[in-house]
């Protein structure tokens, strides 16, 4: 049978060409395969969901006798399935998992440089990826149709329309018209989440993937004193590939015991939507999004050629853009004229490493601005809006500069070194 195969498409080439190939090991290059194999569950128990819900907000009548929107009474259905609820609960997790993992990959890609050349490209994608995976996870959040689903929904809907010039046309595209109130926006939701960004995210990751076998994976450090000129590591099969096996059996188990011992919020606990919003807040990677918009006041409002632009959009849509601008340009800012071959270590690049630092330091001052209301109901200082203001600014400016310095200090002029040139 493989012979047969074997001359037709010729098997043993691709063994040679592609299973062969050294793959170097590094703790922190099992990141991308966790954010890999998290999406793996996504898909596989989206299956599962897909098989039960129903896309729809039209009335039905439940055993008690309440009506509620089918979408609603679908997410009631798959909890009541043996392991349905458990199912449901790995869906959820596993979209923490794989965007904090892919938000940590982009982390190592950024402290290593290994954006640098001849990656930009690959860097690019994965900045695609990111994104997607985000806006994916958003779409999701209307699907269980419970009064925190469309709470927390009105905030996206209200930001992605809050855009100038083309807001009205990307809010109808992405909801079907108003949300809530528009009957087409859970059927819309429901395709972009179950279909097209699934669908562009898998065709996205094997380009990505195709791109780091052609390219070679970076080295670490150590491979340029050990065997300089080649690649350490292991080859792809059988030893990579059984790596994976492993970690991918490890990473369905772990995940499968948290999802039963904690379990996705039931949909009762929230009830059906109602003209009263709860008090909610978003998801942690959302939740820096959600603390600017609490602190930009409302007077931040003006008009622009016709448009308006106001704290929604400035908030929601034109600081992260300016972030993903910078994110998009920092491989042809900070470059090399040979090709990277070995990771470069955060220690030698004290303005980048320190930059980074400066950045983490933004997203969590930005993420406590979100529980400003809480703090205020406690009387805390931490209520005051030029204090959440100064902790934004501050805490970023005041890291870059401890940082740098103290990477001066202890580690010298290294950074002056050129490492690793091929
Ligand atoms: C859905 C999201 C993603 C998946 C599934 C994914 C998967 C992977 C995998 C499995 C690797 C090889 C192992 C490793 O280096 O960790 C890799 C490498 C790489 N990824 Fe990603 N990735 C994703 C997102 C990103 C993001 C957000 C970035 C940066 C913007 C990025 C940039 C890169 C680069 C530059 C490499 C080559 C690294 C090197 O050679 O050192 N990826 N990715």
């Amino acid at each position: 049978m493989y012979k047969w195969l074997d001359e037709r498409l010729d098997l043993s080439g691709f063994y040679q060409k592609v299973l062969r190939k050294a793959f170097p090991v590094h703790h922190s290059f099992f990141l991308g395969e966790i954010t890999l194999f998290a999406f793996i569950v996504l898909v596989l128990t989206g299956v599962f969901l897909t098989l039960n819900y129903e896309p729809s907000t039209r009335p039905v009548t439940l055993a008690d006798g309440r009506t509620v929107p089918a979408a609603y009474a679908s997410i009631l259905y798959i909890d009541s399935l043996p392991f349905g609820a458990v199912i449901r609960s790995l869906h959820h997790w596993s979209a923490h998992v794989m965007i904090a993992a892919a938000f940590l990959h982009l982390l190592r890609i950024l402290l290593t440089g290994a954006y640098k050349k001849p990656r930009e490209l690959n860097y690019l994608v994965g900045l695609a990826l990111l994104g997607l995976a985000v806006v994916t996870a958003f779409t999701g959040y209307a699907l269980p149709y419970d009064n925190y689903a469309v709470t927390a929904t009105r905030i996206g809907y209200g930001i992605a329309a809050s855009i100038p010039w083309v807001g009205g046309a990307l809010a109808e595209v992405m909801f079907g018209g108003e949300f809530p109130g528009s009957d087409r926006a859970i059927p819309r939701l429901y395709s972009l989440h179950v279909l097209w960004l699934p669908l562009l995210l898998a065709l996205l990751i094997g380009l990505h993937l195709a791109i780091m076998v052609k390219q070679k994976h970076t080295q670490p450090r150590y491979a340029e004193r050990v065997a300089p000129g080649k690649i350490l590591g292991v080859p792809m099969y059988p030893q990579q590939l059984v790596m994976m096996g492993i970690l991918f059996a490890l990473y369905v188990g772990i995940m499968a015991v948290l999802a039963g011992a904690f379990l996705a919020h039931p949909v009762e606990a929230f009830g059906p939507p109602t003209p009263e919003t709860p008090a909610v807040k978003p998801d942690w990677y959302f939740l820096w999004l959600f603390g600017l918009l609490q602190i930009i006041p409302a007077t931040w409002q003006f008009q622009l050629f016709g448009a308006v632009i106001g704290p929604e959009f400035i908030g929601g849509v034109l600081i992260p853009g300016i972030l993903a601008v910078v994110a998009i340009l920092l491989p042809f800012v900070d470059t090399r004229k040979d090709k990277m071959r070995y990771l470069e270590l955060p220690s030698e690049h004290p303005v980048r490493t320190s930059a980074i630092l400066a950045l983490l330091v933004f997203f969590l001052m930005a993420t406590l601005a979100g529980y400003k209301i809480d703090f205020q109901q406690q009387g805390s200082i931490l209520g005051n809006n030029a204090v959440l203001w100064t902790l934004v600014l501050g805490g970023p400016l005041l890291t870059f500069f401890l940082s740098y310095a103290l990477m001066r200090v202890f580690y010298g002029k290294a950074e002056e070194k050129e490492p690793g040139a091929a």
